[in-house]
This record gives C-alpha cells, structure tokens and sequence, in this order.
C-alpha cells in the first residue's frame, strides 16, 4: 500500500506513546509506533509510561526509549493508597510537560493504562493534539477521563461501549505487531503433530496451567498432540514438569518474546481474552478456546471473548467451569475435528483487522498535517 515513494512523502514526526503497563497497551503502541518509523525513519518515538520492568524489557527488545514519570493507578485501591495516587499526579503533570516539551511532541498516543493520563492531559494543556487507541470492549478508567480531550479515539471492536463522540471515534481494529502479523504467511495446516499453542495473556494465566496440567494425563490423542505453553514466571518449572511427567511433547516457557513463530505452529489456541490477543487472533485467522479472567475491570475480557465467540471464530469456557476432564475432551476434540478448525479459522480471519496501525497512522497525519518532505 505505501511504496518506497509514498513512504517519504509523510515528514517525519516526534510522537509520543504514552501508558502501557501490560502487554495488551503496550503492544498496539509498539505497532503504531512501527508504522511512524515505516513511514518517514526520521521520526522519533518516545514512551513514556511507570517504567514497570515488563515495559522496559520488552521496549529495550522493540528498540524504543522510554521515560518513566512516578505515578501510580488508582483503580482497585483504597484509602490512604488513593489519596496518595492523587497527590502524585500535580508533579507527574509536570514532569510529563516538560517531557513533552524537551522532545519537541508533534502528537501524543495514549494506548491506556493509569500512566498514560499525565501524559495525555499535558499535551491537551499544551494544546499538542493527543489520540488514544481503546483496546477493550469496556473502555478502561483511564481513557474514559481522557476521551473528553482527545482529538480522535481509536476502537477495536464495532461494539465497544461507553460515552464516546461518534465524531472522534474510528473503528480501526487493535494494531498489532508487524512480527506478528507476518505469521500469517507460516502454514499450520499439516496438523501433524496437531499443536496447542497456550497462553495467559502478557503476564501468564495460573487457572489455565493448572487446568491444562490437570487435563494433560486425561487427553486420548497424546502420542499426536504437542504444546507450546507459556506459563508467567510463576508456574514455569511445574508446567515444565507435568508435560514430561505425561510425555507429551511441549515448548514451555515464562514469556515468548518470538510469539509469531509460536502463533505460526498453533491449531488451536488456548488464550485468555486480553484485547490484543483477540486482536492477534483474528489478524491471524486463529481459532481459539477462550478462558476470559474473570476478575477484569467490567468483566470486559468475557465481552471480548464474545466478540470471536457470537461469530463462531472461538469456543470459550469461562473460568468457574474450567476441569482437566474437560479441557482434555476438548483438546480430544480439536485434535480430531480438522473441518471444525478450518470453519472456525475463517470465521476468526473475518473478524481481523491487520490493516488497523497503518488506518490510525494515516489518521493521525491527517490530524496534524502532513508537509510531504519530497
Ligand atoms: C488482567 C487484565 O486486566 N488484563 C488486561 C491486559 O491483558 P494482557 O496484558 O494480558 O494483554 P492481552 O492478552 O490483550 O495481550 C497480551 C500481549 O502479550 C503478548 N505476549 C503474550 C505472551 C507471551 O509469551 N508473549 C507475548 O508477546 C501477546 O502477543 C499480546 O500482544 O490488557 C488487555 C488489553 O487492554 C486487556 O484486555 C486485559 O484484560
């Protein structure tokens, strides 16, 4: 779509991603931020987020700068943990304008998550146009406040709820890595070994381990099943050791930092219902069985879920219903139903929006002006 020659139309920008936290903000940010760089190499992005060591790790790993403001979220928090949240913010304000000043920001992205505010409502002050992206089927706390003052509000999915100006909002899909979406092009259609792919979302999913652990000495098909299970840092060694304890042949580890290699070998995935992993799912076509957690703000992973789920694109069980018995007749199952994965496959493919980091990309050179640099 952007030849060489378009690509050096667009002038270069200094954009800022502000927030993350988790994987499922930080993530689409690293995409857009992708695409800035794809468009003119000159520009220049900054995160600017809590600097929790998950961040920090996996931007030093995309090759981007990040500055840490002091700030805390207040979501779930009570008290004097509260008061002590808002007191930070006056200093965190402060701090996030002149960061906003020193890098001479043309636009600010919020992805979500509590540090993205200081951020955002700097450059609102500073009158730098600010755009958040919206992940989530139920828009998360931070970016309700933020709504009001942003220039334009990304969604992902068609029925994402809450107040939102129809005139700022853009339905352009969750953006998602470029590594990932290149998975796409790795078949995974020999089944042979049929391949389970399992993951609990950026920081693992203790239920889904132990179900999984639970079902692996119960599944028929073991000698043809294999697994590629990322656990969290918790739960690694005894995952490890229950697929050698069953002999059922797995890739087990805390954290895939290669995920499209992983997405590349899977059948069938067994995720939670992170929006980004939704996002990844249906960019790729996947299939999936969906463990939402249970415990997320407005139950939003279950409405995430539903999204794949009301399409035929996944299955989903919800937690309280989780068993090894059942998790092993469903792996039985998939193993066993090739034209119920294909279906679901393309139900899944429909569903995704691969194209969402360049749509927001054009957008945002749309809201701030692009001077072509030829
Ligand atoms: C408990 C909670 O509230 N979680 C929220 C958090 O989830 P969480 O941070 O788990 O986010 P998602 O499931 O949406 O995305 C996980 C991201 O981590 C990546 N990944 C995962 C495992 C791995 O080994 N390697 C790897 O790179 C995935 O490719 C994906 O990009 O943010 C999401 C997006 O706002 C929300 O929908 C979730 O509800």
């Amino acid at each position: 779509m952007h030849g060489t020659e378009s690509r050096q139309a667009w002038r270069p920008l200094n954009v800022v991603v502000a927030g993350g936290g988790t994987g499922g903000h930080l993530f689409p940010g690293i995409a857009v931020a992708g695409e800035f760089i794809v468009r003119n190499a000159n520009s220049r992005v900054l995160f600017v987020g809590a600097g929790r060591p998950f961040e920090k790790k996996a931007l030093a790993l995309a090759g981007y700068p990040q500055r840490t403001i002091d700030i805390e979220g207040i979501k779930g928090k009570g008290g004097w943990a509260r008061v002590r949240a808002a007191m930070k913010t006056p200093a965190a304000l402060l701090h996030a304008a002149g960061i906003l000043a020193d890098v001479k920001a043309d636009l600010v992205v919020g992805v979500g998550g509590y540090a993205a505010g200081p951020v955002a409502l700097a450059a609102w002050l500073k009158g730098i146009p600010m755009v958040v992206c919206e992940q989530n089927t139920v828009p998360g706390i931070t970016n309700r406040m933020l709504f009001p003052m942003a220039r334009r509000i990304y969604v992902s999915f068609e029925n994402t709820r809450g107040k939102i100006d129809p005139a700022k909002m853009r339905i352009t899909g969750n953006p998602v890595r470029p590594q990932i979406l290149a998975a796409a092009a790795i078949g995974a259609d020999q089944r042979d070994p049929f391949t389970v792919m399992v993951v609990g979302g950026s920081q693992g999913a203790h239920a889904i381990n132990q179900a999984v652990m639970a079902a692996l000495p119960l599944v028929r098909s073991s000698a043809n099943i294999r697994f590629v299970h990322q656990t969290g840092a918790a739960d690694q060694d005894q995952v490890a050791a229950a697929y050698l304890k069953t002999g059922i042949d797995a890739e087990v580890k805390a954290f895939f930092n290669d995920m499209a290699s992983r997405y590349g070998q899977a059948d069938l995935v067994v995720c939670r219902a992170g929006a980004t992993t939704v996002a990844e799912l249906t960019a790729l076509g996947k299939p999936a069985l969906l463990i939402p957690y249970p415990f997320a703000a407005d139950n939003h992973q279950e409405l995430n879920a539903r999204t794949m789920v009301d399409r035929g694109a996944a299955q989903m069980v919800l937690e309280r219903d989780l068993s090894g018995s059942g998790l092993a007749q469903c792996f039985d199952r998939f193993a066993g139903g090739p034209d119920l994965l294909a279906d679901m496959a393309s139900r899944s493919r429909a569903l995704g929006k691969p194209e969402a980091a360049r749509v927001i990309v054009d957008d945002c050179y749309q809201l701030v002006g692009n001077q072509a640099c030829i």
